[in-house]
């Protein structure tokens, strides 16, 4: 496969679209080709109607692009189509692409619970593509299926976790409590009076998706690739508020082995940074060289200082020691919208493409 892959980008005016704007600018194996949203901004130049938020200028081959609505038709070239649409939006525009046959990468909650598609954070369930031949014969497509990512919460809790179990085995129980950044809930998303000098204590919904998220990412798929197990035996309790971060969410995590005595501070740490994903050893252009890097500082991670740790693709861990209730305790950052939506969009693409998922149309 020689030239670059045309990329569609569905939601690209909001947090996650330009955020996907932004990785996949330079990208060596993706070409921004198409870009869509509401008829509000459709048939307008991106740059005129884009509330741009990111820190870095609107890359160039994008700033003048006519929005398109989303409808398949005006996305029929591209090879991959990334998804940042508004959840209340996404489950039926997605559904439409998908049987447009088109390879959808969705970051929306609507279908990661369905039986047929799966929830892959690419740094710790690649394994979980297996089912797209099932899906596809499914829903009779050729070359299309439906990928979605994880809630951006639910994404950096299991990073953390996974190498923990591969290495010590089933948990009984995780407890987390999440103080979760503004960029998380979108554009113009929470008011400025609600957050500035507070902290808000519910997000709705959110709780439940990485109770349940967390057992389908870590489950197993079966082995002739038609269902997801969903991890059994570990309850998850979590706690999620909004705080006033502009990017990257921080998770307070408790953690208790079923394997008893449970290892040291100094083993789950090893484990930690000794975790590599699949994405890295097929060599992802987007995996980070560190899925998890342990930072032994006393007051660390923090948002400002480590979100863009592994250009925002690693989670970053911190204070790992003893749990005088469960077994081990720690602290992690995931940035929630690289690692926490867009890239992983991303990355997922590039370990589809690398098994050989994704058909490029004309070739
Ligand atoms: N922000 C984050 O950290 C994370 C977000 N997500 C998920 O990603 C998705 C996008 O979130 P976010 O970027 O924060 O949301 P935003 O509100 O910032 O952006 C929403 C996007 O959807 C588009 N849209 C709205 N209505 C329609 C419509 N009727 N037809 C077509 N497009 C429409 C908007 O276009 P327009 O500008 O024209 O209105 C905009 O591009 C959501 O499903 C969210 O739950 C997942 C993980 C993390
Ligand atoms: N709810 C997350 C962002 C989000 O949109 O999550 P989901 O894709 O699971 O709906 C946050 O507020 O930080």
């Amino acid at each position: 496969m020689s030239a670059k892959l045309k990329a569609g980008i569905l939601g690209a005016t909001g947090t996650v679209g330009q955020r996907f704007v932004i990785l996949l600018s330079n990208h060596p194996q993706f070409i921004v080709h198409a870009i869509g949203a509401s008829p509000r901004s459709a048939g307008k130049r991106y740059f005129d109607t884009t509330k741009w938020k990111m820190t870095i200028p609107i890359p160039e081959n994008v700033e003048n692009m006519l929005v398109s609505q989303c409808k398949p038709e005006y996305f029929k070239e591209c090879d991959v189509v990334f998804s940042g649409l508004d959840a209340d939006v996404a489950g039926d525009i997605e559904m439409e692409f998908l049987k447009a046959d088109l390879a959808v990468f969705s970051n929306a909650k609507n279908y990661r619970r369905d039986p047929s598609v799966p929830l892959i954070v690419p740094t710790v369930n690649a394994a979980h593509f297996s089912i797209i031949p099932y899906q596809r014969k499914l829903r009779s497509l050729k070359k299309g299926f439906l990928v979605t990512n994880a809630n951006c919460s639910t994404t950096g809790l299991v990073v953390a976790l996974k190498p923990l179990i591969d290495t010590f085995g089933p948990l009984e129980s995780v407890i987390v409590h999440t103080m979760q950044a503004i960029s998380g809930a979108g554009y113009p998303g929470v008011s400025s009076l609600d957050i500035f000098d507070n902290i808000v204590p519910f997000i709705s919904g959110e709780e439940e998706k990485m109770e349940w998220e967390t057992l389908k990412i870590l489950g197993e798929i079966n082995a002739d690739g038609t269902a997801f197990d969903l991890l059994p035996e570990t309850r998850v309790s979590a706690t999620c508020n909004r705080v006033p971060v502009i990017d990257g969410h921080l998770e307070c995590v408790s953690i208790k082995f079923k394997n008893q005595p449970p290892p040291s501070p100094e083993q789950v740490t090893h484990a930690l940074e000794n975790y590599e994903s699949i994405a890295n050893q097929i060599g992802c252009y987007s995996a980070p060289p560190k899925s998890i890097i342990v930072n032994p500082e006393k007051d660390r991670p923090q948002p400002r200082l480590d979100r863009d740790n592994g250009n925002g693709y690693s989670v970053t861990v911190g204070r790992v020691r003893t749990c005088n209730v469960l077994d081990i305790k720690f602290t992690l950052l995931v940035h929630n919208t690289v690692l926490g939506a867009a890239g992983s969009g991303i990355l997922n693409a590039e370990i589809a493409l690398a098994r050989g998922l994704i058909k490029q149309i004309g070739l």
